[in-house]
């Protein structure tokens, strides 16, 4: 039966239809819009925005926010941060998009309006506080804000305020542009993080909580990008840590019986803590990498095709090799606070006299808890180990690793973070972790699952001694594109990827 000739061209017309539409529907994921990445470039900002973020920088690293012990901030300079913050970004505190409220005296809350109010809102959290600097190591005033040679000198560039100040900017940036966010956001910059937080960011997230907030996901500081730390690993890796350790601070205390140094009884209070210190510092060399292991086996994985020969066979090989990489790892602190509960002698203080007996001595002990221990386990396994009841074990401060954070295909905010990173730093490699040091991010437990600790500082082996430590710095390089990760950071958190992003605690 011959099929008339009109025929066949409505059945080609509507063929070639269905194609088109089919195509369009693939290639727009699935049948929802999804927007584009903006594409991220060094030519975010022009020369005149550079500059402005530089010195933004440096102005706030010439203000000496130490925060020397518990509620004891340096109130003149704290007051200091809170002028310059309207004098540094004035788009913003003149925006009726942002409200600004101070917390606890010197904290900063943050709250910029979306225009869309079905989407749960996120946090950007960071610290103005820095720890206190030992003057004689440095080659320049810590609080000068020196430049040389393509690094801002200075207490705090790295830690942290290279975020703090960084994610203002990058808020002001957007703001001149006449950008409004499609998705509300906080920003919240804690005064105390150094000393743990208790009163500037429990404060905040504790307003946050009296206001019914409930957030997709937190982005605080905690991990980096690890400039060839990781033996044979080809490619820079950027950490996003998914989890965090726990931290437990003991004070060990032996008294003794005094008298003339001429007389000495068969022990002294020193003798006696000094051994209890040992051996608990070799109880702590126990290993846990085979939980490390398993923790992140799947990002070795993905590790192992960039390994060069024959570190690509040894850790496709874990099972065999993992006691000569966990002794390998153990050399460098930064790698070797990965694969185990760490524990650093922080203070010790005894005698009163170079001829009198010592009458009492004090150490403290700082362990940062592997997600594998917890802070009871810590407890029994000093007095085991101690196990001299002359020593007066007392916990002072303490709480348990946090919960490992959503990171698979459907953590909205996991994801975003990581297809920024990808988008500002193509050439690095993107993989969940862990942070060894401590953060802010336990005060914000109760309002949200996802918290993730991750700012772009770009850090070589060298300059993981610079933080808290001497000559603590950042390339002004770095710097701009911390500031091009949050600008493009609070653009893709408008975006609606491809993520079938549901209810249980990341959603929309
Ligand atoms: N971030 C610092 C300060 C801190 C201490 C305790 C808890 C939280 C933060 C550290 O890791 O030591
Ligand atoms: C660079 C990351 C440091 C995080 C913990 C601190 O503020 O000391
Ligand atoms: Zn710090
Ligand atoms: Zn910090």
């Amino acid at each position: 039966m011959q099929v008339p000739g009109w025929l066949r061209i409505v059945f080609l017309a509507v063929s070639l239809l269905c194609c088109a539409l089919l195509l369009r529907t693939l290639s727009a994921g699935g049948g929802r819009k999804v927007d584009r990445l903006r594409a991220a470039s060094a030519a975010d900002f022009t020369p005149g925005e550079n500059e402005r973020l530089l010195s933004n920088l440096r102005a706030a690293v010439q203000i000496p926010t130490v925060s020397l012990a518990r509620a004891q901030p340096d109130t003149a300079a704290m007051e200091a941060f809170r002028d310059y913050l309207p004098q540094a970004f004035p788009g913003v505190f003149s925006s009726d998009l942002v409200r600004h409220e101070i917390i606890a005296n010197y904290s900063h809350l943050f709250t910029v309006r979306g225009s869309d109010p079905g989407l749960r809102p996120y946090i950007l959290t960071a610290h103005l506080d820095v720890v206190p600097v030992a003057e004689e190591k440095w080659d320049f005033p810590p609080f000068s804000g020196e430049e040389s040679d393509g690094y801002l000198y200075g207490r705090g560039t790295l830690d942290d305020k290279a975020s703090a100040v960084g994610i203002l900017q990058a808020l002001e940036f957007l703001l001149n542009r006449g950008y409004v966010p499609r998705r509300a956001f906080y920003v919240a910059i804690g005064h105390d993080e150094e000393v743990g937080g208790d009163n500037g960011a429990r404060n905040i997230a504790a307003t946050l909580e009296s206001r019914g907030v409930k957030l997709s996901f937190l982005l605080d500081e905690g991990s980096v990008i690890l400039d060839h730390i990781i033996p044979g690993l080809k490619k820079p890796v950027a950490v996003i840590a998914v989890t965090e350790k726990g931290q437990a601070l003991f004070s060990l205390k032996v008294n003794t019986q005094t008298g003339h140094s001429s007389m000495p009884m068969r022990e002294s209070s020193i003798g006696i803590l000094a051994s209890a210190v040992s051996s608990a510092w070799a109880k702590s060399l126990f290993k846990v990498f085979y939980e490390f292991y398993y923790f992140i086996n799947v990002s070795f994985l993905i590790f192992v095709p960039q390994m060069s020969f024959p570190l690509n066979i040894i850790m496709a090989n874990l099972w065999l090799f993992a006691p000569i990489i966990s002794r390998t790892l153990e050399k460098n602190p930064s790698m070797n606070a990965l694969v185990r509960t760490t524990t650093a002698v922080t203070e010790f203080h005894a005698g009163i006299k170079p001829n009198v007996l010592p009458p009492t001595a004090n150490a403290t002990l700082n362990f940062r808890i592997h997600p594998a221990h917890s802070v009871q386990g810590l407890i029994e396994e000093m007095r085991y180990t101690i196990d001299d009841d002359r020593v007066k074990i007392d916990l002072l401060y303490g709480f348990d690793p946090l919960p490992t954070s959503p990171h698979d295909e459907l953590a909205f905010g996991y994801q975003i973070i990581r297809t920024t990173v990808e988008n500002v730093f193509p050439e690095v490699f993107v993989i969940p972790g862990l942070s060894v040091a401590n953060t802010d991010t336990r005060h914000y437990q109760h309002l949200t699952e996802g918290l993730y600790r991750f700012v772009p500082l770009w850090i070589t082996q060298e300059d993981t001694g610079r933080i808290h430590g001497p000559n603590e710095r950042i390339s002004v390089k770095n710097y701009e594109e911390i500031v091009r990760f949050y600008f493009h950071l609070i653009q893709n958190s408008d975006l609606n990827l491809r993520l079938n992003v549901h209810s249980s605690g990341h959603e929309l």
